[in-house]
């Protein structure tokens, strides 16, 4: 039977040289073992506590590092080369890192007005006024008011497109967060009003993509004057801040937010729904289809006869955008209930 002492030495030979780690065996001596080693088998079944220690241990090496145990070595340094370049990580992973580092260090020192007990917490109120008028429901509703009041088509075409506008941003922003699924600052206070479940997750920052996006919408569809463009581009800016002095979110999150808010504005753009098929859009949910436009230009006999077989085919005029007396654009929809 090996005596204590050899048993000691043969442990030692399969764990390799003293290291960072260590743990007591049978004998309440204990044993040194290096991270850069798996652990000897013996070590595990020995180890009733500290078995889910060590499966830790063996489950923070890497992969490669595993399948490859022992096979390659750098010839320079003795070391696995797998350790090598653990060693020498690549230059975009280290400002990553950084960055991601510093955006932490930042934007709880930004914090300021995480709760009113913090350095600047008399000024939260204020921002949290400007945080509701980033906030999405105002936006949504205001908007839907506009369409609905609004009494000339280019008015409805530019309030419908807002309001498609701020649906898209919702559904992105949505898919973003739930891909990203970055936690929000652990010194934010969660007391907004009225949110998603995504919105636990901080990356972008919704504000800040709906804030950017509407003030290039209303920058390149309202005529302003100039103090009030500077007003809305203030704003915008304003609203992404407020985020961070919340604590809501780190810098990183809102500086997306902005950017992604720009690129948005212009996939509205892209995306723009005419007069016509905002027409075609809301009979779709009126649940009457719009089914022929008929231009009539001057009151000569062709568009009228145009006209009278349209209404004699029991469509019904919904809409006419007057040039001249009768000349002009003819909007016509199915009645409800006489299209198969
Ligand atoms: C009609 C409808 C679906 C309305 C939903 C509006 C709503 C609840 C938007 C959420 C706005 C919000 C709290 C976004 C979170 O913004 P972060 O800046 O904190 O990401």
């Amino acid at each position: 039977m090996p005596s204590p002492k050899a048993k000691n030495s043969s442990n030692r030979s399969g764990g390799g040289s003293p290291g960072l780690s260590g743990s007591t065996n049978g004998n309440g001596r204990y044993e040194f073992m290096s991270l850069n080693r798996t652990p000897p088998a013996t070590l595990f079944q020995r180890q009733g506590s500290d078995q889910t220690a060590a499966a830790r241990l063996r489950a923070s090496e890497s992969p490669t590092r595993r399948r490859g145990s022992g096979s390659s070595t750098s010839s320079n340094t003795g070391m696995p080369e797998e350790d090598c370049m653990r060693l020498n990580p690549s230059f975009i992973g280290i400002a990553l890192s950084s960055l991601l580092a510093i955006d932490l260090w930042l934007s709880k020192r930004l914090g300021v007005c995480a709760c009113e007990d913090s350095s600047w917490g008399s000024i939260r109120p204020l921002m949290k006024l400007i945080e509701i008028s980033g906030h999405g429901i105002p936006w949504l509703v205001g908007t839907a008011y506009c369409l609905y009041k609004a009494d000339s088509a280019a008015g409805q075409e530019i309030m419908f497109n807002l309001f498609m506008a701020l649906i898209l941003d919702l559904i992105l922003v949505g898919i973003v967060k739930v891909v990203v699924r970055r936690r929000r600052p652990s010194h934010n206070h969660m007391d907004m009003f009225a949110t998603f479940s995504v919105d636990r997750y901080s990356f972008p920052s919704g504000h800040a993509t709906r804030s950017t996006m509407c003030a290039r919408f209303l920058l390149a569809h309202l005529v302003l004057a100039a103090p009030l463009r500077v007003l809305v581009f203030l704003w915008s800016g304003l609203v992404g801040l407020s985020r961070v002095l919340l604590g809501r979110h780190n810098m990183t999150d809102v500086l997306f937010g902005f950017l992604m808010g720009y690129c948005q504005y212009n996939l509205v753009e892209m995306l723009w729904v005419s007069s016509l098929g905002m027409q075609g859009f809301l009979g779709l949910i009126q649940g009457s289809i719009m089914v022929r436009t008929v231009a009539v230009i001057g009151a000569g006999p062709s568009g009228l006869t145009s006209i009278k077989s349209c209404l004699e085919e029991g469509l019904e005029p919904t809409c006419f955008e007057s040039s001249d007396d009768i000349g002009g654009l003819w909007k016509f929809k199915a009645r409800p209930g006489t299209r198969d």
